[in-house]
């Protein structure tokens, strides 16, 4: 039987790890079970030529393992081209935790899954993602050095997801200039999905530069601290991505620029943070291409968190994490400028680089 000939899910029946749509020749994956703790995670590692394969970890009440699984690999390879784009000496992996965050976290389940990292030796190195805390890693850090994104006062370089939100922040400025001929966003309307770490300090960087911001979250209450604090206008429409609004910051969870929100969307720019915004990254891509719809790449634009951690592993300082988050207005720019002289999606002409860099590496061994 070929992949052809069979449908997606008599494909996962036959084969069910490298048959799953979402693999792409990941060099390993990594079922860690634990009774005692209640632990079931997967470490997906997919690529090490630039270097240890470093992401964070997702703790997430997932509907099936299936769709764990699926994450996994789908996040680990978005790693991957995240740092190879971004010009870290990194591969890319993560990890996942199945199970809910709030209720079945537990120190002793956060050490369990730690160990199960420093089985592999520093092949892969995790930090936080959804779910997790720095507090999360530093309780990791007590049985592997192989993390990073822990605490100020451990020696790390402290939460990420405020640099995240600069260089999205920036990746966004770049797609107005693109778009719009300014990058200055001031009275530009911007709708930003998902108010968490990374969704809060945007909204912070947007208020302050004078946009006019909507925000949208399922938990009513921070939609309410939020705005309180910045002033910023909770999204009261039916459709978040129907919504009228010259830029979309999707910063929840992936794959919301899918068949059925795409041609719903009236913004002319989508920059955000959430990893995996689009659900086909081929077609979804050549369609917002050809909607005129300026999509900022996630992996270009959300990498100032990688950038962070990375940090800890390379011994820079907050003024160089800054300066390379920076950096990701000009290589956007560059990306969006090279997408459009090529006529490809945004999507591809970013791929492409990380792709080069990668193979560029093979070669020299
Ligand atoms: N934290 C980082 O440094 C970092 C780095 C790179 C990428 N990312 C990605 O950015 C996104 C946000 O990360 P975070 O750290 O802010 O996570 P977070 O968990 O702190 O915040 C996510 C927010 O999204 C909200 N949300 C969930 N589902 C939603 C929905 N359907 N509609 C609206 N809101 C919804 C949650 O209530 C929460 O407020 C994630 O996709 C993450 O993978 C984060």
């Amino acid at each position: 039987m070929t992949v052809d000939v069979l449908k997606a899910n008599e494909l996962k029946k036959a084969a069910p790890v490298f048959g799953q749509l979402s693999f792409d020749d990941h060099e390993q994956v990594v079922f860690c079970n634990d009774k005692d703790t209640g632990l079931k995670a997967i470490i997906g590692i997919h690529n090490t030529v630039l270097g240890p394969a470093l992401g964070g970890t997702r703790m997430w009440n997932y509907n099936s393992e299936w769709d764990a699984l699926n994450d996994v690999l789908r996040l680990s390879r978005g790693m991957t081209f995240k740092s190879a784009v971004t010009g870290l000496n990194l591969g890319g992996g993560k990890a996942v935790i199945i199970g809910d965050a709030k209720t079945q976290k537990t120190p002793e389940l956060m050490r369990k899954f730690g160990e199960f990292v420093h089985s592999l030796s520093g092949k892969y190195i995790t930090a936080e993602d959804v779910g997790m805390e720095t507090a999360d890693m530093d309780t990791v850090r007590e049985v592997t050095p192989y993390v990073t994104g822990i605490s100020e006062d451990k020696g790390g370089a402290g939460n990420p997801s405020p640099i995240t939100a600069y260089g999205v922040y920036m990746g966004m400025k770049a797609a107005a200039k693109f778009k719009y001929g300014s990058e200055n966003l001031e009275g530009k309307s911007v709708l930003v999905q998902g108010i968490g770490h990374v969704g809060e300090s945007l909204v912070d960087h947007l208020s302050k530069e004078g946009a006019k911001v909507l925000i949208s979250d399922i938990n009513e209450e921070r939609l309410q601290q939020v705005s309180k604090q910045y002033g910023a206008v909770i999204f009261e429409g039916a459709d978040v991505y129907g919504a009228n609004v010259d830029i979309y910051a999707p910063c929840a969870l992936g794959a919301t620029v899918n068949d059925d929100t795409i041609d719903r969307f009236k913004a002319s720019i989508i920059a955000g943070a959430a990893n995996n915004q689009l659900a086909d990254d081929t077609k979804h891509g050549i369609i917002l291409r050809e909607k005129g719809i300026v999509y900022a790449p996630d992996f270009l634009i959300n990498a100032g968190g990688i950038i962070n951690v990375y940090a800890e592993l390379e011994g820079y300082g907050k003024k160089e994490i800054m300066e390379k988050t920076e950096n990701i207005y000009n290589t956007t720019l560059e990306i969006l400028n090279n997408a459009d002289a090529n006529g490809i999606s945004t999507h591809e002409a970013a791929l492409k680089v990380a792709q080069q860099r990668i193979a560029d590496r093979k070669n020299q061994r």
